[in-house]
């Protein structure tokens, strides 16, 4: 049997990332970087006031107060996007709103709060600090930082970054097209009425979904039958990149059919694909594996059917291939440890993957409440349902929001042990 880490290695071997290409920011979003955004001038730009009010020098208010206001002339008016850089001599001040640059003498700036608000002359009530209130020029950063580094994934903050560094088009890694093939003989379409024995092919769907949420384009085909020769001229079309539903395709993921059965049809299809192993993973659920390249170098990733397997599979194996095809340097789902608060029985020798959901947040105790370290917030887990890690639990999958993974050496899981939870949400 592989260990779960020498088969998530061979998964992500599979993946190299993607040519690039270039894209406007409004579609920057959700891909992964693949140049360095830096920036060519100093951020902010320029000294600028962080409040509505005055930029004054800071010497003409030294010993300002209620008791003993100053008043200065008003020699200027200064809106955010002004170019003007007015003189302000001592005994003078201008008025200046937020973002404005600051003129070249003053040195502090007062909120408007603090004074009459006058536009001729402007009494003042306080003594400001020098340098008060004004963002200093290259304080965000300094011209040829670094701001965005290749290999990100692009959220909204990464993308404003650019904008705000006047990169208008980014370079990109092309996103991933993955064909999705559900398998099994016994699958109908949703919704389609059921004979004894048959079921809704829910795989296909999963998986599909999986791949969008990954980043990544799908197309959903199947379900099809358990005819391996079939199969195998879908394979091989897709491999060629001649399916006419599909066209070309970075990968292929298919669900079903790699165990021991008389009917086992992806694992038929591919016994003689010198890349393609189909191997036993220390891993529960998702113990049957298939995993290689075609004969064109599709990489082709054999999931079992269990639908449980199927996601388990998808979530160890198959996303950071995903990730690593669009180029992120990041590939892993954001983990937290978490308190359980269950207890439940693993098989032994296999690494566990329990669906979990999050019962008692670490942020219940709030966000305004200081963290002590003495008592360590941890969020709190349960078993998605007590039917636990059963393979079939197609419904109730959809209450996790975590996989707690139980290292391979453990056999129980007792009430206030702690885990690790790849955070699905
Ligand atoms: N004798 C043995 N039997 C099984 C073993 C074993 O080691 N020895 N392993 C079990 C494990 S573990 C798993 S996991 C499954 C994997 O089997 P397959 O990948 O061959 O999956 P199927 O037999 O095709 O289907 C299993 C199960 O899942 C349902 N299914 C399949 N596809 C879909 C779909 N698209 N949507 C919804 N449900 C689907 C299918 O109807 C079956 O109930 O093998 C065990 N057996
Ligand atoms: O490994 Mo199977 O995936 O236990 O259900």
């Amino acid at each position: 049997m592989r260990t779960l880490a020498e088969h998530r290695a061979a998964a992500l071997a599979l993946g190299a990332p993607l040519p690039t290409e270039e894209v406007g920011l409004d579609d920057a979003l959700g891909r992964v970087l693949a140049q360095d955004v830096r920036t060519a001038d100093a951020l902010p730009r320029w000294a600028n006031s962080a409040m509505d009010g005055y930029a004054v020098h800071q010497a003409d208010l030294v010993g300002a107060s209620a008791e003993h206001p100053v008043t200065l002339w008003v020699v200027a008016d200064l809106p955010a996007g002004t170019s003007a850089d007015p003189r302000i001599d001592r005994g003078t001040a201008a008025r200046i709103m937020t973002g404005a640059p600051v003129p070249s003498g003053a040195d502090a700036i007062v909120p408007v709060e603090h004074t009459d608000g006058g536009t001729i002359s402007v009494t003042v009530r306080v003594e400001p600090a020098p340098g008060a209130h004004v963002r200093g020029a290259g304080e965000d950063a300094a011209a040829g930082d670094l701001v965005v580094p290749a290999g990100t994934l692009l959220g909204p903050a990464h993308v404003s970054a650019c904008a705000s560094v006047g990169q208008a088009r980014l370079v990109v890694h092309r996103r991933p097209r993955v064909a999705v093939v559900s398998t099994g003989d016994e699958l109908v379409a949703p919704g389609e009425p059921l004979a004894r024995g048959q079921l809704p092919d829910s795989n296909s769907w999963l998986l599909a979904a999986a791949v969008r949420e990954a980043g990544a384009d799908a197309v959903r085909i199947g379900p099809v039958g358990d005819d391996p020769a079939d199969l195998r001229a879908l394979l091989d079309a897709l491999d060629a990149g001649t399916y006419p539903q599909a066209g070309p395709v970075d990968a292929i993921i298919t669900s079903g059919g790699v165990s021991v059965g008389a009917y086992d049809v992806v694992k038929a299809a591919l016994l003689d694909e010198p890349d393609v192993a189909f191997v036993p993973v220390a891993v529960q659920p998702g113990k049957p594996q298939g995993l290689g390249r075609l004969v064109h170098g599709t990489p082709v990733f054999a999931l079992p059917g269990n639908p449980v397997s199927s996601f388990v599979s998808f979530e160890l194996f198959v996303r950071p291939a995903l990730r690593r095809l669009q180029g992120a340097t990041e590939v892993e789902r954001p983990t937290v440890v978490a308190t359980v608060d269950d207890a439940w029985r693993t098989p032994p020798g296999r690494t566990q993957i329990m669906p979990v959901r999050v019962v008692a947040p670490a942020d219940d105790l709030g966000l305004d409440t200081a963290v002590d370290p003495a008592t360590n917030p941890r969020p709190t887990v349960r078993r998605a349902t007590p039917g636990g890690s059963g393979s079939h639990l197609v419904a109730r999958l959809a209450l996790a929001d975590g996989l707690a993974v139980v290292p391979v050496d453990v056999t129980a899981v007792e009430r206030g042990d702690l885990l690790t939870v790849l955070r699905l949400r």
